[in-house]
């Protein structure tokens, strides 16, 4: 049943490089506004996974994963993107200020680079990537996916979910994707990522180091 309803709504980008589909109307504007006022409230600066620390010069908020909002949220993403909660790393919201970007990267880790297993080994690599436009910056913004020569336009309440494994299983490297400068306002975000194997642990990006724990078909929060 889940799997008839993925991506019910979505439309699959074109290109054959990237699974990667898209849906405006993901949230409403009300449901943006409220993300965005829990950002604003626990907006600190961002970190990355690894790589320059001046890739990304957003500001990130780690959302509590016990909040109402956040929980239903985590199961609409769930449901489009037909992918178990218990997958994914803790929602993530993302403010960008006039001048802000995150340079062009992989959200996945690469598999040679030495921090790789600090990263993957428990819960495996990064899959899916989920991530929706709160807001609509005056200038600037969009995320640009470099081989699929598309620079999408935040539009509010839409989403972007996008596939960063490719058709043999292997890290996609036509993913490549930046988050260009936003040049005149603010761009609000939230962003989802999920794993290969159950998230139980803590990611650099992700903020505050979570415990680990068993799969027990319950999420312990
Ligand atoms: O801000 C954007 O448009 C892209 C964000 C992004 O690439 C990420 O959070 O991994
Ligand atoms: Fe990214």
């Amino acid at each position: 049943m889940l799997l008839a309803t993925r991506f019910a709504g979505a439309t699959r980008h074109p290109s054959p490089l990237v699974e990667l589909w898209s849906m405006p109307g993901f949230l409403d504007p009300g449901e943006c506004d409220i993300l965005m006022r829990y950002i604003d409230a626990n907006r600190r600066p961002s970190q990355i996974a690894y790589g320059a620390a001046d890739a990304r010069t957003s500001e990130t908020c780690a959302f509590d994963p016990a909040a109402p909002v956040v929980q239903l949220l985590d199961l609409r993403l769930s449901l489009l993107l037909g992918i178990a909660p218990t997958l994914g790393e803790p929602i993530q919201g993302q403010r960008y200020g006039q001048g802000q970007e995150y340079r062009l990267h992989h959200d996945y880790f690469e598999p040679h680079h030495p921090d790789a297993g600090t990263h993957a080994s428990r819960c495996g690599n990064r899959t899916w990537t989920a991530m929706i436009y709160l807001n609509e910056p005056e200038e600037g913004g969009e995320t640009h996916f470099a081989y699929l020569e598309e620079a999408f336009i935040p539009r509010q309440g839409t989403i972007l979910c996008w596939n960063n494994i490719g058709a043999d299983g292997r890290a996609n490297r036509y993913t490549l994707h930046a988050g260009r400068p936003v040049t005149r306002g603010s761009k609000y975000i939230v962003t989802k990522w999920y794993r290969e194997r159950d998230w139980a642990g803590t990611s650099p990006a992700a903020g505050a180091p979570r415990p680990a724990r068993r799969h027990s078909g319950k999420r312990r929060r």
